[in-house]
């Protein structure tokens, strides 16, 4: 049996307005266990930010349960029936345990490093000595200790959004939020900001929830990945499942963008090899998890089958110590020679999607 730090079941929430009805979240559930780094992607506007705040509840649902850390912050079975929710004190001091980062930092800009981080030890129950203590190993913890006496205006990015980690991390919390939080940062720095969030995970136990519409960001450190659409999730499960097979057509294209291998396949497709196939040859794409890699396959496919395979562009990328790979392959031969090569290579777990040619 799981025991999943975050629970929510059947979660809807409906924003009222004048003469509008909007269903910003519809009957989601989503269990994170402990030291996932869970990755919620889509495009804006598909209820990401509505969802998290569930979390804490600094947005209600309308209907739907919420647990966190087995204690229930809020119940109700429909919009109209009686709710369960959490005492407000009680509230108060399990939000503390859920640190929450942005997009746009949300820093006090009349404030130092050193005064950003304190604040939000305002309510603990530290003394003055412990208090100054903390605020040097949580800026240590992100590396900004030589910044300790700057304001925001003097900091980089990338320095913002450490000072903001260093703040959402000082009341010891065990669940991250981190909504949008490396959007507005170049690539290298955004490399660098989700490092520091692998890090706090695997040294903190961390469990994050990383919000994104950026593939990219989920495929450096999430391990579980949820897409979500018109307040729907469409898809979830392992990264390396949803790497491996995307079953809907968002899940494909956020892939897409995250490997470039659209880029490449349009690139390729141009190519006089491609352009000018022969009757007898096929235009594919092989996409592969894991141990497939490491058996001769492609070798096979002439040794065994007589079948030749030009490879045109390969990617490999290592998702969670596993090699994920993508190969775009010209196969020549005659039909029954590919058809019992696809074959074997389809038995070895290898995809295949004919790009050109057939029939
Ligand atoms: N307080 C609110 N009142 C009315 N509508 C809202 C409110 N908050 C969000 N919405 C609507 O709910 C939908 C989902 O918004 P949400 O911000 O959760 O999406 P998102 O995926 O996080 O996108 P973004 O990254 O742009 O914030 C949108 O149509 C939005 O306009």
């Amino acid at each position: 049996m799981t025991n999943p730090i975050i629970a929510l079941d059947n979660i809807n929430v409906t924003f009222h307005q004048k003469k509008r009805t909007i269903s910003a979240v519809k009957d989601v559930s989503i269990h994170i266990e402990r030291g996932d780094v869970f990755g919620i992607v889509g495009y804006s506007g598909a209820g990401k930010s509505t969802l998290v705040r569930v979390i804490n509840l600094l947005q209600e649902p309308s209907s739907g349960s919420v647990v966190v850390n087995n204690k229930t912050f809020f119940q109700s079975d429909n919009e109209t029936s009686k709710k369960t929710r959490i005492a407000t004190k009680d509230l108060r001091n399990r939000r503390r345990k859920i640190g929450m980062i942005f997009q746009h930092f949300n820093l006090l800009n009349e404030r130092t490093v050193t005064e950003n981080v304190a604040f939000a030890l305002l309510h603990s129950k530290l003394s003055p000595q412990k208090r100054t203590e903390k605020v040097q190993e949580l800026l240590e913890l992100v590396d900004l200790s030589d910044r300790a006496e700057q304001y925001p205006a003097q900091l980089s990015g990338g320095q913002k959004q450490r000072v903001a980690i260093a703040r959402a991390l000082a009341n010891d919390p065990e669940i991250l939020i981190s909504d949008e939080a490396t959007s507005a940062l170049d690539p290298k720095t955004t490399n660098q900001i989700l490092s520091l969030l692998k890090k706090l995970n695997e040294e903190l136990g961390l469990t994050i929830v990383l919000i994104t519409h950026e593939m990219q960001a989920v495929k450096e450190i999430a391990n579980k990945v949820a897409v979500m659409q018109d307040g729907e999730i469409i898809e979830s499960g392992s990264l390396l499942e949803i790497f491996a097979q995307p079953t809907q057509q968002l899940t494909k294209e956020f892939i897409e963008t995250a490997t470039n291998i659209d880029k490449a396949i349009a690139t390729i497709s141009a190519q006089p090899l491609v352009k000018n196939l022969a009757d007898n040859e096929l235009f594919v794409r092989l996409a592969y998890v894991g141990a497939t890699t490491d058996e001769p396959l492609i070798a096979g496919l002439f040794r065994d089958f007589q079948v030749t395979a030009n490879i045109l562009y390969g990617n490999v990328e290592i998702l969670q110590n596993t090699p994920v790979g993508s190969l775009l392959v010209i196969l020549s031969g005659t039909d029954d020679q590919i058809k019992a090569a696809t074959s074997t290579l389809a038995d070895h777990h290898v995809e295949i999607e004919i790009l050109k040619g057939g029939k």
